[in-house]
């Protein structure tokens, strides 16, 4: 019986889970106060506060973290990789706290899955699976329209690769096969197109449909007087935590936003309805990558939850392919996994350099 525990931390909370085998043992989200977390001048210096938050809930739990076969945490932003299982090594933990630009919270996955191996008996790893970073974009796809501008894969690959593994066995078609629009949907939002087993191309919560924390494409010529205003730090903050339906409606909650419609609140109907617009673009974007070759369109992530979002993204993108949703998300599950391939030899985890 392999035992694994599985961390994913999250802005405001980590994810942590424990399994024997396939077997749920535990699954719960420990929530960081926002003044608790706003101590911390980086995210690598949380490492700490969340390691031992952690351990105290697992002690009161009554898990015994020291017989760990492996301890998983999801990837932040190391440099561009292949998707798969990494090694957690000296490293990469240098790359997350000193050379990255990326500040995400999943750069602590791996700094805490090392933690736990550090307190766990000898022979067991630390790894990380699918990080944010995971880049099989195809040529094409890196050029941006500017000279020095990147075109970056960054986004929820570890999610959006469960779901279009997920989705290849439902049609029972190998993933290697089949062509699939998986649409990620929670507080950030990532669109991407899967070309037989390859996401060769994302439509991003910073260059495409907005999400309701992050921006989402802009006109430059209204953006560029903003930059001038404020620091990187400001600007970098205000896209990405303040932007998007938040920035209209003041909540990043779809279920609140839901409330409101009901109400009769119209700003809220319509911003909502402008998000499901955007998002039905950025998939029919990525139908043209695939040349209209699409076996299924999925939508996942907590906003797949709301039957109304659903809906008007389906009327417009179900000329294309199938519509089907994976409400909520499925990282632990694939961490998990992940891990018990790397741990029964089915799958060799890479060494990170
Ligand atoms: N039934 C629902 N209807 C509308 N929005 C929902 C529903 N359930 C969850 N959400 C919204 O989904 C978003 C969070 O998605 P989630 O995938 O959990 O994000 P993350 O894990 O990135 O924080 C929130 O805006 C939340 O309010
Ligand atoms: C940085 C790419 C991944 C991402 O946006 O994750 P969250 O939505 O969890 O912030």
């Amino acid at each position: 019986m392999k035992k694994i525990l599985v961390i994913n931390p999250g802005s405001t909370s980590t994810k942590i889970a424990y399994y024997e085998d396939k077997k749920e043992r535990l699954n719960k989200n420990v929530h960081h106060e926002t003044a608790e977390l706003e101590k911390f001048a980086t995210i690598a210096d949380q490492y700490d506060y969340r390691l031992s938050l952690i351990q105290s809930f697992l002690e009161d739990e009554g898990i015994d973290f020291t017989q760990l076969d492996a301890a998983v945490g999801r990837g932040g932003s190391l440099p561009p990789v292949e998707a798969g299982a990494y090694l957690v090594n000296d490293q990469m933990i240098d790359w997350l706290v000193n050379k990255t630009n990326v500040h995400h919270a999943s750069n602590l996955g791996a700094m805490l899955a090392n933690g736990f191996r550090e307190k766990s008996k000898a022979d067991c790893i630390a790894m990380v699976y699918d990080p944010i970073t995971v880049d099989q974009y195809h040529e094409l796809a890196r050029v941006s329209g500017l000279k020095g501008v990147k075109r970056t894969s960054i986004g929820h690959a570890l999610n959006m690769r469960a779901i279009a593994l997920k989705t290849a066995a439902d049609l029972n078609k190998p993933y290697e096969d089949a062509n699939f629009i998986i649409a990620h949907l929670g507080s950030g939002s990532t669109i991407s197109a899967h070309q037989k087993g390859r996401m060769i191309d994302y439509s991003l919560d910073d260059e495409g449909p907005f999400s309701v924390e992050r921006t989402g494409s802009l006109s430059l010529k209204e953006f560029i007087p903003f930059c001038y205003q404020m620091t990187q730090e400001e600007i970098t903050a205000w896209t990405r935590k303040k932007g998007g339906m938040i920035s209209y409606l003041g909540t990043n909650s779809g279920l609140e936003v839901e409330e409101r419609i009901l109400a009769g609140d119209e700003e809220a109907r319509l911003i909502l309805e402008a998000m499901a617009y955007q998002v039905a673009k950025g998939i029919g974007e990525l139908a043209t990558v695939l040349s209209g070759k699409v076996d299924q369109i999925v939508i996942t992530g907590g906003l797949a939850y709301s039957e109304r979002l659903m809906n008007w993204i389906t009327e417009r993108v179900s000329f294309i392919a199938p519509v089907s949703s994976v409400p909520g998300e499925f990282e632990m599950e694939a961490l998990r996994n992940g891990a018990l391939r790397v741990l029964t030899g089915e799958e060799k985890a890479r060494e990170f350099e």
